[in-house]
């Protein structure tokens, strides 16, 4: 059996927020928010394709900080996992795969339409993020 692609997801902190993306496609995925990454190309490592997807879709130059634990199926051939991370330089634009950005303070976090799977997956950020009070909103 082939091991599934790592999707990596970034979740980026900054002044005590996370920053959540809406997705533009496709059809069946947009308007949906997600932490904004994409999949591991073959030779690398997810660190290295956190800094490639985040300078390709927001702009943006990141630093991958520590692995959110657990991993969540998107498909069969898919499995999400999380790194916290930092901004090194730039301000987030929506340049490629999404049309709006939201930095969402921990009262914010589930004012947005997360991905099925993002919604586990956020829930560890936050609490590993921000501690208990995030995972007591929900
Ligand atoms: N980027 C991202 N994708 C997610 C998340 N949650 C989730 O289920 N997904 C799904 C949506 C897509 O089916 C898949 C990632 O595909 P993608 O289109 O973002 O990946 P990519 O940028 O590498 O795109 P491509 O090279 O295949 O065009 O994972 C998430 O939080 N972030």
């Amino acid at each position: 059996m082939t091991e599934p692609i790592v999707v990596v997801g970034a979740a980026l902190l900054s002044g005590g927020r996370l920053l959540a993306a809406r997705r533009s496609a496709p059809p069946e995925l947009a308007g949906r928010w997600e932490l904004p990454g994409g999949k591991v190309e073959p030779g690398e490592t997810p660190e290295q394709a956190l800094v490639r997807e985040l300078r390709e879709e927001l702009g943006v130059e990141a630093e991958p900080a520590e692995r959110v634990p657990g991993e969540w199926p998107v498909r069969s051939d898919l499995v999400l996992q999380v790194w916290t991370a930092h901004l090194v330089s730039g301000e987030p634009g929506p340049l490629e795969d999404h049309d709006e950005l939201r930095w969402l303070t921990p009262d914010e976090v589930w004012d947005v339409d997360w991905l099925d799977q993002d919604v586990q997956a956020v829930m560890e950020t936050v609490r590993l993020a921000w501690g208990r009070e995030g995972t007591e909103a929900r």
